[in-house]
C-alpha cells in the first residue's frame, strides 16, 4: 500500500499536520455540510432520472415553409397556448423588436424610397403632385433623417456594430446575435438566447407585472428617441405623397410583416408595452434551426408531456429548394436529422400569389411554396411523419382579392373561376392535396387548415386540435391506449 508521503491524492486530502482541536472541529463541520449538499444533489438527479423514465417520450413538431410564411409566429402561438406566463415575460424583448420594425427604414428604402419622400416632408417644401417622379436622394444626403437616426439607435441598442465601437453599456456579445446587412432584414441567430438580453435584469423570469417588463430608467432606451420622433413619423406616414409613391410602385407596406405604422400613437407612446397581438405581428427573421421545449402540466403542476418544436429558418440556402439550374426536387440537407418527428406543420403563405421571392426575384412565391411542399412530401426520410398544411395569411389573401387583384392573372390554371376567397382557397387546398397524392412515397393522412396565425384566437383553436391529435396518436404508439 502507498503511504501518504508517496500518494499525492491522500496527501491532499489528509488533515493539516498541526491542526488545533478548534480547527479540527471547523473542518469536520464544513466537510459534513459539503457532504450534505452533495447528497442532496445526487438525490435530486436521481429523482429527475426516475421522472424522465416515467415521462412519455416528447412530442416533436417540425415547422417548415419559405421565409415569412409564419413559422416563428406559429411557434409564438404554441407558446402562448402552452406557456402563457413565459410568453408574456418576454414582452420587453419583443418591444425592442417592434421598435426596430417601426424604425426599420433600411428595409423599405430601396423599394419604397421613403427617404426621398421624407426629405420633402421635413424640409417643408411643397409636396409634389402624386404623379410627379420622386427625386432620388443618396443615402449620405439622408444621413440626418430622423428615421435613420431611430434605426441607428435601435441597432446600436440591439447590437454594437463591429465597425463602430459602441459607447452603450449593452454587452458586445449582442453583436453576435444580431447582424446588420445592408438593405436586408435584421435576423436572429436561433442558437443564441437573445431574449434574455432585453430582460430588465438580464435574467429570465416566469412572470412580472406589465410595468416591470421594461427598464424605464435606461437612458439608452430606444423608446425615448422613438417617442421624441413620433411627430416626424406620424407626419411622414400621413403624407399623401408617401402613399401616392407607394401605390405608384405597387408596394403595400400594410401587408408586410412587422407593420406598425398605423399604430404609431400606441407604439411610440412613452410607456409602451406590447400586447399579445403586437408580439404576434412583430417580425424577426430566423437564421438556422431553433429548438423550443414546452412542458404541459396538469392542474397540480406536474409535467405531463413535453413538446419539442423545431423552427427552421426559411431562407433558401437552408431549406435548399431547387433553383433553375438544379433538378426539380432536391433533398433538403437537414432531413436526416428530422426523421423522427411526430408531425410536420408546413406553412404556405397563400397571399403571396402575386409576389416574388426577395432572394430570387424571378421566382413567384406561391410557386416556390409548391416546389418546397413537393420536395418535403416526396422525401422518403420524412414519409412516416404526420403532415399538417397551413394555408396561411388568409386575411391578406382575402383583402387582396376584395381589392380587385385577380388570382388568375398569376395562376392561369385557376381559369374563369370566381375571383373570391372561397374559390381561391378551395382551389389551392385541392392543388396541394393532389400533389401529396401524387408525390408521397406512401399514402398518408393529410390535414389542411386555412389560417391567419396573427389571429391568436382562431390559431389557438387549430393548435388545440393538433395538440390533442398528436397526444392521441402518441399514446397509441406507446401502447398506452388502443
Ligand atoms: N397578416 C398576417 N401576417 C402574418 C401571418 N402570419 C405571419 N404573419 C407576419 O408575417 C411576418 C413573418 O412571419 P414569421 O413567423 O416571422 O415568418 P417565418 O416563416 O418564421 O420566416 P423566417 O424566419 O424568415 O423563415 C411576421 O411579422 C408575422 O407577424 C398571417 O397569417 N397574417
Ligand atoms: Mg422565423
Amino acid at each position: 500500500m502507498r503511504s501518504i508521503d508517496t500518494d499525492p491524492l491522500a496527501a491532499a486530502l489528509a488533515p493539516p499536520q498541526n491542526e488545533t482541536p478548534e480547527e479540527r472541529q471547523r473542518r469536520i463541520q464544513s466537510e459534513r455540510a459539503a457532504k450534505q449538499v452533495s447528497d442532496e444533489i445526487d438525490d435530486q438527479l436521481s429523482r429527475e432520472r426516475q421522472q424522465a423514465k416515467r415521462m412519455p417520450k416528447p412530442v416533436k413538431i417540425l415547422l417548415l415553409g419559405q421565409s415569412e410564411s409564419g413559422k416563428s409566429t406559429t411557434l409564438k402561438n404554441f407558446q402562448l397556448m402552452c406557456e402563457p406566463k413565459a410568453f408574456r415575460a418576454e414582452r420587453a424583448s419583443w418591444r425592442a423588436i417592434i421598435q426596430l420594425n417601426v424604425g426599420s427604414v433600411s428595409k423599405w428604402s430601396p423599394r419604397a424610397d421613403l427617404f426621398a419622400v421624407h426629405m420633402r416632408v421635413t424640409q417643408a417644401t411643397p409636396p409634389a403632385t402624386p404623379s410627379a417622379p420622386m427625386p432620388i436622394f443618396s443615402r449620405s444626403a439622408c444621413a440626418s433623417s430622423p428615421l435613420l437616426e431611430i434605426h441607428d439607435v435601435l441597432m446600436r441598442r440591439l447590437a454594437a456594430p463591429d465597425d463602430a465601437p459602441s459607447t452603450l453599456s449593452r454587452p458586445t456579445a449582442l453583436s453576435t446575435i444580431f447582424r446588420r446587412r445592408p438593405a436586408k432584414e435584421v435576423t436572429v441567430n436561433s442558437n443564441v438566447a437573445w431574449k434574455t438580453a432585453f430582460m430588465r435584469d438580464g435574467s429570465e423570469r416566469e412572470s412580472f407585472a406589465t410595468q416591470d417588463a421594461v427598464d424605464w430608467d435606461d437612458p439608452d432606451d430606444p423608446g425615448v428617441v422613438l417617442h421624441e420622433r413620433a411627430d416626424d413619423l406620424r407626419r411622414l406616414w400621413a403624407h399623401p405623397t408617401v402613399h401616392a409613391s407607394l401605390e405608384h410602385q405597387g408596394i403595400r407596406l400594410q401587408e408586410s410583416g412587422g407593420f406598425f405604422l398605423d399604430e404609431l400613437d400606441i407604439v411610440t407612446s412613452q410607456r409602451y408595452v406590447p400586447t399579445d397581438d403586437h408580439i404576434l405581428r412583430a417580425r424577426l427573421k430566423t437564421l438556422g434551426v431553433a429548438e423550443h421545449r414546452m412542458r404541459l402540466t396538469d392542474p397540480n403542476g406536474n409535467i405531463t408531456r413535453e413538446f419539442r418544436i423545431f423552427d427552421v429558418g426559411g431562407q433558401r440556402s437552408l431549406i435548399s429548394v431547387p433553383t433553375s439550374h438544379l433538378p426539380p426536387v432536391q433533398r433538403p440537407k437537414w432531413a436526416p436529422y428530422f426523421d423522427d418527428m411526430n408531425c410536420i406543420i408546413f406553412l404556405a403563405p397563400v397571399s403571396a400569389f402575386d409576389q416574388q421571392l426577395e432572394e430570387e426575384p424571378e421566382v413567384n412565391r406561391l410557386a416556390d411554396s409548391v416546389t418546397l411542399w413537393t420536395s418535403i412530401i416526396s422525401n422518403k426520410l420524412l414519409q412516416n411523419t404526420n403532415l399538417i398544411l397551413f394555408l396561411n395569411k388568409i386575411d391578406i389573401l382575402q383583402a387582396k382579392l376584395t381589392s380587385g387583384i385577380r388570382f388568375s392573372d398569376y395562376v392561369s390554371s385557376f381559369g374563369r373561376r370566381p375571383n373570391d376567397f372561397d374559390s381561391a382557397s378551395r382551389y389551392m387546398r385541392k392543388q396541394f392535396a393532389a400533389i401529396l397524392k401524387e408525390s408521397s412515397p406512401v399514402p398518408r393522412l393529410f390535414y389542411c387548415h386555412l389560417t391567419s396565425v396573427v389571429d391568436a384566437k382562431s390559431t389557438r383553436f387549430v393548435l388545440m386540435g393538433i395538440k390533442d391529435m398528436l397526444m392521441q396518436s402518441h399514446l397509441k404508439q406507446s401502447g398506452l391506449i388502443v
